[in-house]
């Protein structure tokens, strides 16, 4: 049958689509809750060759929403057990199922050429950035999908012809100054994240990634006896409660030093420690006796509890409404470390925070209750901090991932069938909108501005005064524009002393004082990821007048330019960069070696595909190249 472009060129159900969709190979990604519900709804909509990747393993807390999953399944691989489900449904089906993270090597633009669409069921910013730029350069449909509790969005994203997923700037979660979490919070917001990201790791998670780890802090403040021993906080084996909370007593000692420090509460309330003697009461209504004095031996022969899942339960705290009062809260506290410890010692040291995990929440909102009542911050509810959007924390509902499966199918089936000019965006509300509960929109064309797809350039405003070379490659990679490269990662093949060198001398620099120049306003930054065939220009504007709370990563990323003045800059930019501009997503070539000023002569080595330094006197530019395998992180200075 002709295809007309925009109209559906086969009947839904007739003959033809089938064969379209049964002959289809698709790539899903993620294995969650929306990538269970979608393999589901691919193989009952006659598809036949699909290849599932997800880089996790199932933990008892994908039980009670991901339905495909059950006890006996807890440490297997999501992709397996989901790519199992499948075939269980239909058995002639051919899947694949993959355990890795979709942004490794191997998973590169020939992996994702194999398909004829690719289908998204991720919940991170980083791992869409990426398969959108992988889509992109192998010229493969994307359908992207998220849901937040009862929201839900479908996006088709076709090179050329629709917008790609980076388009458009998408909200990142706010993020809050560190200093504010750790010392001076005055939101439960506050307390809340402080307990999540930052205490949650450091008792049960890995103790280096927090900001309250004392070891890896730079101005190491605190108590010697943390400074060395990123483990402190862990509970340690046949330590009684009390003991455990004396030892570490984070609204005790820790806010006993932080009030010495002057200069924080000249304008501001002091905070108060909180009594152990007070903490540790039985409470009034004899709930959360539990906790009282040494009654709960953590990690001793406790009181036969449910160690797989629920602190309240444990303690008989029955109603999500109540505001804990703070004995209430410390029995919450402990007895959530006691069923870690007891119920969950494989996960300590690699435990992540995952909204879905009731003792998770529990050990949250009681941690942040205490940490509000030392500054007199409000209370809050387990219910108020699930509820709370900032916090991130916002419940997972089934059907709301059903519903966005069958969107995303309904896409899939219109680019298989050639009628990608009626691909839609689907947004699935919360209550019924105009008589509609899904409405919908054809799917934008693309943003020439798009520094992704189109061939614009984006401005990174920073302070090149205050920021050091190494705070760029390190805020900058993650954040707004998610390079591939880690810093870790791309000094990892280094030797030794050659990295010592980049560390003494480069990388420490501040922008604006490295060689050639420096990176100064309306500096020119060329950046090559060639692991996500991925290209771009930044045009650094130089900005002082920075607001921490505003903008605590300092720096701000703005989409393309004005024609005008994307002209004006390309002509005076230097040919090779001139030449590049137009060839976005093409491969480059190994790093030219340019001679390098005397400074930097010892830097300036090749080895493999290591290029670290090259500096032109020449030219006036610079040059800073490191590679890894096939990614490269770029900085061309002019
Ligand atoms: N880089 C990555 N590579 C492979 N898999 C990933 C990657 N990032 C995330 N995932 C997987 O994506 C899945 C996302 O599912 P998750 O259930 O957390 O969110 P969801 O599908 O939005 O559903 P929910 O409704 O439960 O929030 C997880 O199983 C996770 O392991
Ligand atoms: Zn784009």
């Amino acid at each position: 049958m002709a295809q007309r472009d925009g109209q559906w060129p086969y009947a839904a159900g007739s003959r033809e689509l089938k064969r379209a969709v049964r002959e289809a190979r698709v790539l899903t990604v993620g294995a969650g809750g929306i990538g269970c519900e979608l393999l589901k709804t691919l193989v009952t909509s006659g598809f036949r060759h699909i290849e599932v990747i997800d880089m996790d393993t199932i933990e008892m807390s994908n039980l009670n929403r991901q339905f495909l999953f059950r006890k006996r399944h807890v440490g297997m691989s999501k992709s397996v057990v989901a790519a199992e489900a499948a075939k269980h449904m239909r058995p002639g089906i051919d899947i694949t199922a993959w355990l890795g993270n979709v942004k490794e090597p191997r998973f590169g633009v020939d992996f994702f050429r194999r398909f004829d669409c690719v289908l998204n069921g991720l919940d991170n910013l980083e791992a869409r950035r990426h398969i959108n730029r992988l889509c992109l350069a192998a010229g493969v449909p994307l359908v992207e999908s998220g849901t937040a509790g009862y929201l839900g969005q479908v996006s088709v994203h076709l090179k050329g012809r629709t917008e790609c997923f980076e388009c458009q700037p998408k909200p990142t979660p706010k993020t809050f100054p560190v200093c504010t979490l750790r010392n001076t919070p005055d939101k439960p917001i506050h307390c809340v994240v402080w307990a999540k990201e930052m205490l949650f790791p450091l008792l049960f998670g890995v103790p280096e990634a927090s900001d309250l780890n004392e070891a890896a802090a730079a101005d190491g403040e605190g108590a010697a006896s943390t400074a060395d021993d990123p483990t402190f906080y862990r509970h340690r084996q046949g330590e009684g409660s009390r003991q455990f909370a004396e030892r570490v007593h984070l609204y005790g000692t820790k806010i006993v030093e932080l009030r010495r420090m002057e200069d924080l509460w000249r304008n501001r309330r002091r905070p108060e420690p909180l009594d152990l003697d007070v903490l540790l009461l039985p409470a009034a209504d004899g709930s959360g006796t539990a906790t009282a004095g040494d009654s709960v031996a953590i990690g001793g022969a406790a009181k036969p509890v449910d160690v797989a899942s629920s602190a309240c339960r444990a303690l008989g705290l029955k109603d999500v409404h109540a505001v804990w009062d703070v004995p209430h809260s410390a029995a919450v506290f402990l007895m959530a470390v006691q069923l870690f410890v007891d119920g969950r010692s494989n996960e300590l040291g690699s435990a992540q925070f995952d909204k879905d995990d009731a003792l998770a929440v529990e050990f949250v909102t009681a941690a942040a209750n205490l940490r509000a009542a030392c500054y007199g911050i409000p209370m809050q509810s387990l219910f108020e901090t699930k509820a709370s959007r900032l916090s991130n924390i916002i419940h997972a509902i089934a059907t709301t991932n059903a519903i966005v499966s069958g969107l995303i199918v309904v896409e899939a089936q219109k680019l298989l069938a050639g009628a990608a000019g009626s691909c839609q965006t689907s947004f699935l509300h919360q209550q019924v909108c105009s008589k509609r509960l899904v409405s919908r929109m054809a799917a934008p064309e693309p943003n020439v501005a798009c520094m992704v797809c189109g061939t614009a350039q984006a401005e990174l405003a920073i302070d090149t005064n205050k920021m050091t070379l190494q705070q760029l490659v390190d805020r900058v990679r993650g954040g707004q524009i998610g390079f591939k490269v880690k810093l870790d990662s791309f000094l990892d093949p280094i030797t030794t002393r050659q990295q010592q060198h980049w560390k003494d001398t480069l990388l420490r620099r501040l922008l604006a004082q490295l060689p050639g120049g420096g990176v100064v306003h309306n500096s020119i930054l060329d950046i090559d990821d060639q692991e996500q065939c991925f290209k771009a220009q930044l045009i650094v504007k130089h900005r002082e007048d920075w607001n921490s709370d505003q903008h605590p990563e300092g720096f701000v990323l703005s989409g393309g330019l004005p024609t005008a003045q994307a002209e004006q800059l390309s002509a005076e930019a230097p040919a090779d960069v001139g030449g590049r501009r137009d060839g976005r997503n093409d491969r480059r070539g190994p790093m030219p070696a340019h001679a390098g000023a005397s400074e930097l002569a010892a830097l300036q080595e090749t080895e493999d595909d290591v290029v670290l330094l090259a500096s032109d006197d020449e030219e006036d530019a610079t040059e800073a190249a490191v590679c890894t395998g096939g990614s490269i992180f770029w900085i061309l200075f002019k």
